[in-house]
C-alpha cells in the first residue's frame, strides 16, 4: 500500500490523480483535466476534460497505465465532471465522444445546457447527449448536481458536492467537493477572487470545507492561478493571479487558523503558458506563501497521492 508523508505526517494515501492536462490556454494537447479515483482503485472520474487522450498517452509513457490509451478512456474513466462548458474544459471529452463508452456528465444545470444546446446539437458536433436536438445519440447522459448536496457518482466509490464560482460576472463556474470515505479533495474550476467578481461564492466554498481541513480530511486543494500579478484587473476575464489567489487563502485560514493551513497540498492549476507567464506565477506563489501551504505545479501525465 502506498504510504506518502502527507500534512498529518505519515499516512496512506485517499486519492490518486492523474493529470491529464495542466495548462490554462494555448496548449492544446494540455489543457486542464484531472482523472481522480480513489486510491488503489482504477475507478477514475475525469474532472474537465480540456485534453484526454493525448494526457493518457503522456502518463502510459509515464508507465502510470499499462492498457493502451483507448481502453483507460473507455473503462477506467467511469464518469466526467465538468466545472464549464469553456472548449478549453471540453474539448478532450468532446473529439473523445465517437470512441468513448457510455457514461454520465456531470456538472451544474448550466453548464450542462450549455454542453446539450451549443456542442450537442448536430451543428457543433454530433448530439452524444440525452437531450436537444434529435435524434439524441444518449451517449452521454447529463446529470445535473444539486448545488452542496452530495450525489454519488456511479461505477466509482466516490461522491461530490458542486458549489458555484464566478468565472467573470455572471458567467459561472463550479467548484467540485470528492469524498471517499472519511477524505476529501476540492477541485475548484475557473474562477475570479470575491473581491473582483463581487461576489461571496468563494466565501462559501471556505466556509464549507474549513472543519475538514481543521480535521485533516480535506487532503488537496486544486486552484487555479491563470496570470501574474501584473495582469490588469479588467484583464482578469474571471481568473486568479497569485496575490488574488493568497488573499483567498487568507479567507480560509482566518475561518481554519494558520496551523491548519500548515502543510496543505494546493494544486495550481491552468497558468497561462503565455512566455514568462508559468515562471512569474511560481515565483510569485513561493514569495508569498507566508501560510507554508505545500504548493504543488502539476505535470501532465505524471501520478500525484494525495
Ligand atoms: N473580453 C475579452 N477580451 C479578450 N479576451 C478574452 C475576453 N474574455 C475572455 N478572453 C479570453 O478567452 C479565454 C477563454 O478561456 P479562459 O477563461 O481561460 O481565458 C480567456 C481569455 O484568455
Amino acid at each position: 500500500m502506498a504510504l506518502l508523508l502527507s500534512h498529518s505526517g505519515i499516512a496512506q494515501s485517499s486519492f490518486t490523480v492523474v493529470p491529464l492536462g495542466v495548462k490554462g490556454g494555448l496548449q492544446e494537447d494540455n489543457l486542464s483535466a484531472y482523472l481522480v479515483a480513489a486510491a488503489g482503485s482504477s475507478a477514475y472520474v475525469c474532472l474537465d476534460a480540456g485534453t484526454v487522450y493525448s494526457g493518457v498517452e503522456k502518463a502510459i509513457s509515464n508507465r502510470v497505465f499499462s492498457v493502451p490509451a483507448g481502453e483507460v478512456v473507455r473503462t477506467q474513466i467511469r464518469a466526467y465532471l465538468i466545472s464549464h462548458a469553456h472548449l478549453d474544459h471540453i474539448a478532450g471529452l468532446l473529439l473523445g465522444a465517437p470512441d468513448d463508452t457510455p457514461k454520465s456528465i456531470y456538472g451544474l444545470p448550466s453548464c450542462l445546457a450549455t454542453l446539450q444546446n451549443d456542442y450537442f446539437n448536430w451543428r457543433a458536433w454530433p448530439n452524444f447527449g440525452d437531450g436537444g436536438s434529435p435524434p439524441a445519440l444518449k451517449k452521454y447522459q447529463l446529470r445535473e448536481l444539486p448545488l452542496q448536496q452530495e450525489t454519488a457518482l456511479e461505477n466509482t466509490p466516490l461522491r461530490v458536492q458542486a458549489f458555484a464560482l464566478s468565472h467573470g460576472q455572471p458567467y459561472q463556474s463550479a467548484a467540485f467537493l470528492v469524498r471517499n470515505g472519511r477524505s476529501y479533495l476540492l477541485y475548484l474550476g475557473d474562477t475570479g477572487a470575491d473581491a473582483v467578481e463581487q461576489s461571496q461564492h468563494l466565501r462559501a466554498v471556505w466556509q464549507a470545507v474549513q472543519p475538514l481541513v481543521k480535521a485533516r480530511q480535506l487532503k488537496a486543494i486544486f486552484i487555479e492561478a491563470s496570470y501574474p500579478n501584473s495582469q490588469p484587473v479588467k484583464q482578469l476575464f474571471g481568473h486568479l493571479t497569485p496575490a488574488l489567489l493568497m488573499q483567498e487563502m487568507q479567507v480560509l485560514s482566518q475561518l481554519t487558523g494558520p496551523a491548519a493551513l500548515w502543510g496543505l497540498p494546493v494544486v495550481i492549476t491552468h497558468l497561462k503558458p503565455s512566455p514568462g507567464n508559468e515562471a512569474a506565477i511560481k515565483q510569485q506563489l513561493t514569495d508569498a506563501n507566508k501560510l507554508h501551504l505545500q504548493l504543488l505545479f502539476p505535470e501532465q501525465g505524471q501520478r500525484l497521492e494525495f
